[in-house]
């Protein structure tokens, strides 16, 4: 089945490389570090909760960060970031699954795996606190079903961020038994980021999902711009990437305070 319209061909390359990749060794089992939790420690800390990801490049990035994503990673959360994602897509996105295992023996933070998940086995890949699974992916022919990968991810201990874009996409994500629903600004049509899509989508999420603002995130008034459409959480990675990333994300998680 692929019901979900038209997708750029950065994306389309980047499902290819997704279906040629293999999965782990063995069967994975986490004991994960819980993103809500770490959320709520945020607030009651004054942090706005902001998921800061480890990016060395990406389609719509120019250029290739080198820095070690390790001291990368520290800095963030010195910044104050609730949570990190980290990127272990190699082609298009420069990560590596060994990356994302570093990363989370050097912080006590949830670690997001960011990837293309389509697949059971590529579940095994390496230990995450999250994995994220993405509705519009997963509509694609041969490709694993949402309902049927959730569970999978669960019984391994993961806790899951489903990705969507559209109230159709977060129906489904609801429908296949989501807790932490992210909404993405980037549409995977044109590749273009704008924010009214999280406004426009936020208010069909319901209240007991843990719910994400993902993408397109450029200076704190986008991410009190986020929150006050409902994001409980923000997940930002170029603007974080393109300088200090310390600074950067101190930024970002003190947005709320530097307004008040
Ligand atoms: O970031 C891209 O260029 C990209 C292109 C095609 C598919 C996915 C892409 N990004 C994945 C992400 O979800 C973002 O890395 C993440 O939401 C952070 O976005 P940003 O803050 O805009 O870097």
């Amino acid at each position: 089945m692929d019901t979900g319209g038209e997708i750029a061909p950065d994306v389309r390359s980047i499902l290819n490389a997704a279906r040629d990749r293999s999965g782990g060794g063995g069967r994975v089992a986490v004991d994960a570090r819980s993103l809500p939790e770490a959320f709520d420690t945020a607030e009651a800390d004054g942090r706005v909760p902001v998921i800061a990801e480890v990016k060395p490049t990406s389609p719509t990035t120019a250029g290739e960060r080198r820095d070690d994503p390790v001291e990368l990673a520290e800095q963030m959360v010195d910044g104050g970031a609730a949570a990190l994602s980290v990127l272990t897509e190699p082609e298009h996105f420069g990560g590596s699954p060994e990356v994302l295992r570093r990363v989370r023996e050097a912080v006590d933070v949830p670690v997001l795996r960011k990837d293309f998940v389509l697949y059971e086995e590529q579940l095994d890949v390496v230990e995450a606190d999250v994995i994220l699974l993405i509705v519009r992916f997963l509509e694609e022919e041969g490709t694993d079903d949402l309902e049927d990968l959730l569970a999978a991810a669960r019984e391994r201990g993961f806790q899951v961020l489903v990705e969507t874009h559209t109230e159709r996409e977060v129906e489904q994500a609801i429908d296949a038994g989501a807790d932490i629903v992210g909404v993405n600004n980037r549409d995977l049509a044109e590749l273009e980021v704008d924010l009214s899509t999280f406004e426009d989508v936020a208010p069909t999420v319901p209240e007991n999902v843990t719910l994400i603002a993902e993408s397109g995130l450029e200076t704190p008034d986008d991410v009190t711009r986020m929150r006050t459409a409902g994001a409980d959480a923000c997940l930002i990675g170029s603007a974080i990437m393109a300088g200090d990333v310390r600074e950067r994300t101190r930024q970002f998680t003190t947005s709320e305070e530097t307004q008040s």
